[in-house]
């Protein structure tokens, strides 16, 4: 089974810009599959996570999820269609003085009535399936913790607990280890993985550490400039490839600085 198809997709963050933020994109992912985004900030990795999510719809080309093209369907048969696909951004949405216990029961809101939605704001209905998530990213002991005074790397952490709680059966998740330390970033990615192997759900994930993609991934896509640049397996990616992915004009010295004298640096620094 499919989980997406996109062919010569073209994506744009504002209706007429010139630029498009994705471009010609061509991608086939199967059910069950674990990919790696990779690519220079600003490559377009966010954008298309969310278009994925079908959070932005695509100003042309094709775009199937499950064998259906979600702009084509109705808003509530395209919201249905989104049950099914969790979007884990970088910087999780939760509330800041809600309790992690709440914020991660949250994920089953959508199977939830409304009278178990508001009881469970003052009793969480099931701390020990939060605590299991939360656990398992080594964040058992902020189960009554509030939202607000975790670290940025509890809180991302916590968002992706929550996606355990889910029944999603896409994984989209956007720069998990971003402030994660390498220990942390290990049992994060292996946590992640683990959970969508074993619900067969797809996992597409996108990485600054290409290392990281390299170890843990078998298909590694390169995105620069809202192009794929290449889309293959682990091993076929060599040290080339990766320069030439991350081979930044951006960085050259700003004429100013190289022709800075001394005595105007100094000058500079007083003032
Ligand atoms: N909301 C927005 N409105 C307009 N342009 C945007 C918006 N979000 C992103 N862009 C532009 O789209 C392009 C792709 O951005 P995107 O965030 O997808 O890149 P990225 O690879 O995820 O970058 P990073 O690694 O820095 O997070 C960039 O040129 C960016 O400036």
């Amino acid at each position: 089974m499919t989980t997406y198809r996109l062919e010569q997709l073209t994506v744009h963050h504002q209706a007429g810009a010139r630029a498009p933020a994705l471009r010609e994109i061509d991608l086939v992912v199967a059910q069950g599959e674990q990919l790696a985004v990779i690519g220079p900030s600003g490559a377009g990795k966010t954008t298309l996570l969310h278009t994925l999510a079908c959070a932005h719809a695509p100003a042309g080309g094709l775009f199937q999820a499950f064998g259906r093209e979600p702009w084509a369907l109705s808003g509530k048969a395209r919201h249905a269609l989104r049950a099914k696909l969790f979007l884990a951004p970088q910087t999780p949405p939760l509330p800041p003085r809600q309790r992690v216990v709440s914020a991660v029961l949250a994920a089953r809101l959508p199977h939830w009535s409304l009278s178990q939605a508001l009881s469970s704001l003052f009793k969480p209905v099931d701390p020990d399936a939060a605590y299991d998530a939360l656990a398992r990213f080594g964040l058992g002991d902020k189960l009554y913790a509030r939202v607000d005074r975790l670290s940025g790397g509890e809180r991302q952490r916590c968002g992706l607990a929550r996606l355990l709680l889910s029944s999603a059966k896409v994984f989209l998740v956007d720069e998990p280890l971003s402030a994660l330390d390498p220990a942390l970033s290990q049992l994060t990615l292996s946590a992640l993985q683990r959970e969508a192997a074993s619900r067969n759900a797809t996992l597409i994930c996108s990485l600054h550490q290409v290392e990281m993609a390299r170890a843990n991934f078998d298909r590694i896509v390169g995105l620069r400039d809202g192009r794929i640049v290449f889309d293959c397996a682990r091993d076929d990616v060599s040290d080339a490839m990766i320069a030439a992915l991350y081979q930044n004009e951006a960085v050259a010295p700003h004429p100013a600085q190289a022709h800075e004298t001394p005595e105007r640096l100094a000058i500079g620094a007083c003032f």
